[in-house]
């Protein structure tokens, strides 16, 4: 059965190219866009684009180090026109980049001078207005945020559309960044505007992942919000499939830890085990983008940009594995296992609704949770903790303890079977791994262990090796 249906039968189709793909642009035009059997094929799809690698993080921050860009330094009332010309060096660097592959070198610089120029003016009035301290410093810096952040993604989308435009394609490019429009539109108003009266099935729609509305994108879901620019069109237009390039599959387990030959791509797998995967931070799609996808029952497929035949991964709503499988195995090794004891704990009904009340006050959330007679522990990202979090729940209880921990889950839509667990289990003690604590809820969709921080790597390829031995050894028996 072929599943890359959406190709043959030139169905409409969205999607959304990430930041390092489009930085390989050369791929992204002849795997993506051309790469349609017959040639005709490549209308009637919409790409929702990220801006080049590293660009966002000069004009924010970079996303991993945090380290300041250009926004920060008007945060801190600093001069940024400095900083805001590097970012204009930069971007003509890119530009000079794609020359070879037909830009139109002069045009793509004079729109990033002249788009610049114009935010540059933006941005000094709100620092005026922010210098002046009359107005809500937030509501001032959100507007900076959203300006900067937009240059992007209309760069991006600009320089991919030219690059189209001469050569011979029908292009719309469909700028959601609404620099020079005063209206007040919502993100969703915004888009079915901008689509209104484009004929999709004779154009490539080439769109900004940035989009400009009044609730503010950069408030509501900040980094990585071109997704969610992707999914709102995608639940407007209702295409065949919504698609994701990215630069890796979504695969059995990490590349990077166990090594690409000791893994293979997902073919599939449903939105409850993305959001599993979004949970340990292994984000194929963020929540807030997945979940109007799924309600709207639209089928989500990840596709590797650099493997252009390779069907990826196919998200739907309903999909069950027919066989008993692990799909995925994941985890993360930034987590911190809070335990709190307290020898009144047995039998006194709400000890776990105060920690929940606690974790919500310092608006925590926890990807795992078990509990003995007089202890609770709940695992929590390191990067939610704080002194005053502690402080808070041993007001309340007699001794809370903090460890360093790392997270390794089994992830699957029809994986339970006896043995299973005695299986995974076996696979890390004969790594000499102890498992710190473990757990899953009775559907059985995601199986949980909490190991030492060091012991996290060793942890994933042990449970791999043993699955991988497991399916080859059905495969061999003609149960697969
Ligand atoms: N099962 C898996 N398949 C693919 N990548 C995985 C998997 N588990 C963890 N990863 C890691 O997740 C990272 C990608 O996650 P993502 O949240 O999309 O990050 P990025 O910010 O790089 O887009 C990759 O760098 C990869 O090493
Ligand atoms: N460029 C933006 C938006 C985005 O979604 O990018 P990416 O698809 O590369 O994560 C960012 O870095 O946040």
């Amino acid at each position: 059965m072929n599943f890359d249906t959406s190709i043959k039968l030139n169905m409409l189709t969205v999607e959304k190219i990430g930041g390092t793909s489009m930085s390989a642009l050369r791929d992204v035009i002849d795997n993506i866009i051309f790469h349609q059997v017959p040639a005709k094929n490549i209308y009637n799809r919409v790409f929702v684009v990220s801006a080049f690698a590293g660009v966002t993080d000069m004009l924010l921050e970079n996303k991993k180090t945090g380290s300041p860009g250009v926004y920060h330094r008007l945060a801190r009332y600093q001069d940024f026109s400095k900083p805001l010309k590097s970012v204009i060096i930069r971007l003509k660097a890119i530009n000079r980049d794609y020359a070879e592959l037909g830009l139109d070198l002069d045009a793509a610089d004079q729109f990033i001078e002249e788009h610049i120029r114009k935010a540059q003016k933006f941005l000094s009035n709100l620092a005026n207005i922010l210098a002046s301290g009359y107005v809500s410093k937030e509501s001032i810096l959100q507007a900076a945020r959203e300006i900067l952040a937009s240059i992007g993604e209309s760069h991006s989308a600009f320089i991919l559309t030219n690059i189209l435009l001469n050569r011979g394609v029908h292009v719309r490019l469909i700028d959601l960044s609404g620099f020079d429009d005063h209206r007040a539109f919502t993100i969703d108003q915004r888009i079915r505007h901008a689509f209104k009266g484009i004929a999709l099935k004779d154009n490539i729609c080439i769109v900004t992942g940035y989009a400009k509305g009044t609730e503010g994108i950069m408030r509501e879901f900040d980094r990585g919000y071109s997704e969610v620019t992707f999914s709102k069109i995608a639940t407007l237009l209702k295409p065949h499939e919504a698609i994701i390039h990215k630069e890796y599959h979504l695969s059995t387990a990490d590349p990077a830890i166990v090594g690409v030959d000791n893994c293979s791509p997902v073919g599939f797998t449903n939105y409850d085990i993305t959001d599993q995967l979004a949970d340990v931070g292994m984000e194929a799609i963020h929540p807030k983008a997945s979940k109007p996808l799924e309600i709207n029952g639209i089928n989500l497929r990840i596709k590797n940009t650099f493997q252009p035949s390779h069907p990826g991964t196919l998200i739907t709503r309903e999909f069950i594995c027919e066989h008993k499988r692990v799909e995925v195995i994941t985890g993360t090794d930034k987590l911190l296992m809070i335990d709190v004891y307290d020898p009144l704990m047995v039998g006194a009904v709400g000890s776990d609704l105060k920690i929940m009340q606690i974790l919500s006050h310092h608006h925590i959330s926890y990807t795992f949770k078990t509990t003995s007679a007089n202890s609770i522990s709940v695992v929590i990202w390191e990067r939610d903790f704080s002194r005053k979090l502690i402080n808070n729940l041993e007001d309340d209880f007699e001794k809370v303890t903090i460890d360093k921990v790392a997270l390794v889950c089994l992830l699957g839509t029809n994986m339970d079977q006896p043995g299973l667990l005695a299986k995974s289990a076996l696979a890390l003690t004969e790594h000499g791994i102890n498992i710190k604590s473990a757990g899953f809820g009775i559907r059985k969709v995601n199986i949980q262990f909490i190991v030492a921080r060091e012991d996290f790597k060793m942890a994933i390829v042990a449970l791999n090796s043993k699955m991988s031995l497991d399916f080859q050894n059905r495969c061999a028996s003609g149960m697969s």
